[in-house]
């Protein structure tokens, strides 16, 4: 039992800001055997947090709280992608950890999608690693076998909505100043083949294709009416809401429903694995080009002059 909690405990320590995974072996912890032990057998949650992302695992109940935490607005910039995707490994591969809770520690936030500072000015190896990031954020987080929930607390357009679009279910508050979508064109740009693969998933052909063609983000109400979200609360019960869904998919044999999730989801997984070097090479041309590049600066600007 207390070597069990040592090897998990060790596959959760915090991780340096930005790097790999700790390679913490058991021998290298040798000589706090006894006090690590004793406080985890007396504390049944754990926590760890990097720069930009913080975890919160309920030993009790198997589920995790991951919060996004880069303010002004939690842009996925490649380190908060890199952080996502090693934090959620760990959580996949810790056998105490059967559903996490996706939310965001930045108040009104929930996230502003992709950093575009991310993908303007930069060179193509810098684009070509951008991609690979969020490709591999997407990968880990929309084939995760444990349940995962979007407890939506703030406003998430076009990545923001991806990562909530790749969890197993959606819950938003109640505000109308929140807007949901994948606005896309709005920047001038085009999404993606597997953001419009997940999209139309999710809400059904004719409509991911007005949404998309349009890049339309919606208010908590018209996202419910859609289908985009399952389901919208009140501000202050987001988290509660979260929980309780998350008890009751956790009701259900883990072996069925991971079976059952990954059917689903397998074709359009591989999809991207197949031609995920393709899809890099796409994007890192796609994205140098000159009027693209243009439209990117200019809608960074509008923001600018928006928030002055
Ligand atoms: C054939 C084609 C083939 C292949 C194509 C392949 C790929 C192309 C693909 C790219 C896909 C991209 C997906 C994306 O996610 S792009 C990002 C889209 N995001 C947005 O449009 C959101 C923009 N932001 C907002 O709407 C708002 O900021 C807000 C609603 C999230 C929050 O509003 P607030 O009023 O609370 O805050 P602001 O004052 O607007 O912002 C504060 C601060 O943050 C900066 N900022 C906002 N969003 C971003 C962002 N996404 N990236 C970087 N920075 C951002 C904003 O400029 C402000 O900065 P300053 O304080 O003024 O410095």
């Amino acid at each position: 039992m207390i070597a069990t909690l040592l090897i998990q405990h060790e596959k959760l320590e915090q991780l340096p800001s930005g790097g790999t995974l700790s390679p913490y072996g058991v021998h290298q912890k040798h000589g706090q055997i006894t006090s690590q032990a004793l406080q985890l057998l007396s504390s049944q949650r754990r926590q760890f947090s990097n720069t930009y992302i913080s975890v919160k695992l309920d030993e009790t109940s198997g589920v995790a709280v991951m919060k996004l935490k880069r303010p002004p607005v939690n842009s996925l910039n490649m380190e908060l992608l890199t952080e996502f995707a090693i934090n959620l490994e760990k959580l996949e591969i810790d056998r105490g950890c059967r559903g996490v809770i996706l939310t965001s520690a930045v108040p009104r936030i929930f996230s502003a999608g992709l950093d575009i500072t991310e993908m303007c000015g930069k060179n193509a190896d810098h684009y070509g690693e951008f991609w690979r990031a969020v490709q591999e954020m997407w990968l880990k987080l929309y084939g995760s076998s444990m349940v995962t929930i979007a407890a939506i607390n703030g406003s998430s357009p076009a990545g923001g909505c991806l990562m909530a679009l790749s969890c197993d279910y959606r819950i938003i508050a109640n505000n109308k100043k929140y807007t949901i979508g994948l606005n896309e064109t709005q920047l001038g740009i085009v999404a993606p083949f597997w953001f419009k693969d997940i999209i139309t998933e999710v809400i059904g052909h004719r409509a991911a294709e007005r949404s998309l063609q349009l890049g339309m983000l919606y208010s908590p109400t018209d996202a419910l009416k859609i289908g985009l979200v399952d389901e919208v609360v009140a501000e202050d019960k987001v988290q509660s809401t979260a929980s309780a869904v998350m008890a009751q998919w956790l009701t259900l044999p883990d072996h069925a429903r991971q079976i059952t999730k990954s059917m689903m989801r397998k074709p359009s997984l591989d999809r991207l694995v197949t031609h995920r070097e393709a899809d890099i090479t796409n994007f890192v041309s796609y994205i140098t080009r000159d009027s693209i590049q243009k439209s990117l600066q200019m809608y960074m600007e509008m923001l600018k002059k928006k928030g002055r």
